[in-house]
This record gives structure tokens, sequence and C-alpha cells, in this order.
């Protein structure tokens, strides 16, 4: 039986069976809210046996998708099949999110027609410029039955997107945002290097306004799906940058990226320590506590139960 011992009003006090608490790792019971987004798969709408398959695949995300890898013959049959896939496939707890195509095609209300009486947890807009597609999209969904749930992504892809960055993070109904880097890259006429040099501003955008309006943040995909050693040196760049997961594009990239993504035993000892550190500092009255050499102060206490409470969900998606 879980216990934990309290004081309050001087007095101890015996909790049996209290909430658990962040550095219980694997105790804790997934939900929508602390869900991890380490892994997120783009599934060409068109591709039935894909979306059968995703439902065994260790994806934490999956995007249903009805734009880019969707030819235009093809979307028509691709937004039933994405209908039928959300009404009647099981996909457990993973995210899953529908991308239709831009306000700017002739697809896009159809697109939302098909999708939006399966009730849909999440649309992604592509091609988003600025607050006002997100506006648009959430008076639609206001207005649909089924979807006072549904929650709007935004494709962070052009250079309009970056540069209004935190009035689309704040527009309503925003959950999340995914960088786009091809059509970025298309549109600031760049060329990719390893250290992504030619996208490093607008990362940095795309992450502050996510941050600074409590949204997840993807990594944009990486192309040449075979290549692993690419991949890696993509995903520990977008770690080390603060993005919560990668868009994906293959299987074969989800059980490297979701390694990437997860916090590491080494991480979660060092947590643990710092939390029992400073836990000691304060019992002596003491704001700071010294750990390895290096101070240990409250904004490192929270920094150390999130990626606590990280490797907990992440733990709780595995069962
Ligand atoms: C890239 C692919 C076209 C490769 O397809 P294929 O050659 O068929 O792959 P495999 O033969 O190796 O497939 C092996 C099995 O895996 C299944 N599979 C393949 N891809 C997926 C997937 N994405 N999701 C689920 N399952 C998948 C196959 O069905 C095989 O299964 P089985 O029959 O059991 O053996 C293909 O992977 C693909 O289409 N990927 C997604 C492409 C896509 O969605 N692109 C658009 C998003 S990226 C984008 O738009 C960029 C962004 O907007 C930007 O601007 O940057
Ligand atoms: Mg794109």
């Amino acid at each position: 039986m879980l216990r934990d011992i309290i004081v309050l009003q001087g007095k101890l006090w015996l909790i049996l069976n209290p909430k658990p608490t962040l550095h219980m790792t694997g105790a804790a019971k997934m939900t929508a809210e602390n869900r991890p987004y380490r892994s997120v798969l783009y599934i060409p709408g068109s591709k039935t046996r894909a979306l059968e398959k995703a439902q065994t695949l260790s994806t934490d995300g999956i995007i249903f998708d009805l734009e880019d890898a969707v030819a235009p013959e093809a979307k028509a049959e691709a937004r039933g099949h994405v209908a039928d896939a959300l009404r009647d496939l099981n996909y457990g707890n993973r995210a899953l999110l529908v991308r239709i195509n831009g306000f700017e095609t002739e697809w896009a209300m159809d697109d939302l027609a098909a999708i939006l009486p399966a009730g849909p947890e999440s649309i992604l807009l592509p091609k988003v410029y600025g607050a006002a597609d997100i506006e648009k999209l959430a008076e639609i969904l206001d207005g649909a039955e089924n979807c006072a749930h549904t929650k709007i992504w935004a494709m962070m892809e052009t250079p309009l997107s970056m540069l209004n960055a935190r009035e689309i993070a704040a527009a309503p109904r925003m959950a999340g945002m995914v960088l786009g880097s091809n059509d970025l890259i298309k549109d600031l006429g760049a060329q990719t290097d390893p250290a992504r040099t030619a996208l490093q501003a607008s990362i940095g955008l795309c992450l502050l306004a996510a941050r600074a309006y409590g949204l997840i943040c993807i990594d944009g995909v990486y192309n040449a799906f075979k290549d692993v050693d690419g991949l890696q040196v993509e995903l520990d760049h977008g770690r080390m940058m603060g993005f919560d997961g990668k868009s994906l594009l293959h299987p074969d990239q989800l059980a490297p990226t979701n390694t990437a993504y997860r916090p590491s035993e080494a991480e979660i000892e060092l947590a643990k320590r710092q939390m029992a550190a400073f836990k000691e500092a304060e019992e002596s009255g003491k704001g700071i506590a010294v750990l390895d050499g290096k101070i240990v102060e409250n904004l490192h206490i929270v920094t150390a139960r999130a990626l606590l409470a990280k490797a907990d969900a992440i733990a709780a998606s595995e069962t």
C-alpha cells in the first residue's frame, strides 16, 4: 500500500494511497494531458495497410495525412479511409491528428466535411500564415457537432508562420505546433546541412512561442528515412533544442526516436539526486543545494520533476 507522511499544523500525518508523486517512475497512469509525444508518425490517408498497421506500431502519435502525401485524385477516397479509421480502428491512447489541406486549396472544406463527423481529437492545419487561419478553423469547429473537444495544431512551415508564431500560439483551441522543415527550406530558398543552420532562427521562434503558451512542439521530418546515422544527428539536435518529439515518415524511424526522446537512466538518476539534495538543503533552512560541484535551485527542481513526470508517462504508455 502506498503511504506518504506529511507535516500539517505541527503534526505528522500518515496518508494512505496518496496520489503518485512525480518521482515514482512507472507508477503514473497515462492520460491525454501527460501523454508522451516522442514519435509522431505521418500516414498517408490513402494507404489503408499503413492505417491498419499503425495500431500496433510503437508510435506516441499519428498524423493522418490528407495533404502532401495524398495525390489530388486520391483525396476523396483518403478522406473516407481516415474517417473510417478514426471511428473503427483502435489506436489506444496515442495522440491522433488529422492533417487537412490548407485553406488556400480547393480541398480544405471537403476534408473538414468528411472528418469532423468522426469527432477528431485534433486537426493539424498546414500552411499557417497567422492567427486568422487558426481563428477560421476554430470558428468552424465551434459550429460543428462532436467537435467541442477538438484541438488545433499548426504546421509551422512558412516565413509568416515564424514571424507570427506568438499570435498563432495564442489563438483559440491551439494545442501544438509541428515544424514543416521541407516547406520552410523551400520558401527560404535555403539548403540543408546536418546542423540545420538555415532553420536555426525558425526553430527558435517556434519553440519560444510554443513554450510561452504551453503548447507541444514537434520537430520536422528527416527525409532520408533509411539513413539511421543522419536521423540520429537530427534527433540529438532536436532534443537539445527542446522539442517534445519528432515527426516521422517510416516505422523504421520509431525506435531510435523513442530512445532519443526518452529520459536516460543517467538523467533520471541525476533528477532524483537533485531532488533529494534540495530537500535536504531545504530541511536545514537553505534555499540552494550543491550536488557534484553544481548548484541546485528551485528552478532545477522544476526541470527534474518534469523529466521524472515524462519518464512516468512513457512508462505508463508502454504498459
Ligand atoms: C516513405 C514511404 C513512401 C516508404 O514506403 P514503402 O517503400 O512502402 O515502405 P516499406 O516497404 O519499407 O514499408 C514497410 C512496412 O511499413 C509500412 N509503412 C510504411 N510507411 C508507413 C507509415 N508512414 N505509417 C505506417 N506504416 C507504414 C508499410 O505498409 C509496410 O507494412 P507491411 O505491409 O506490413 O510490410 C512511406 O513510408 C510513406 O508513405 N511515408 C509517409 C510519407 C508522408 O506521409 N509524407 C508526408 C508528410 S511529410 C511532409 O509533408 C513534410 C512537411 O509538411 C514539411 O513541409 O516538411
Ligand atoms: Mg509541408
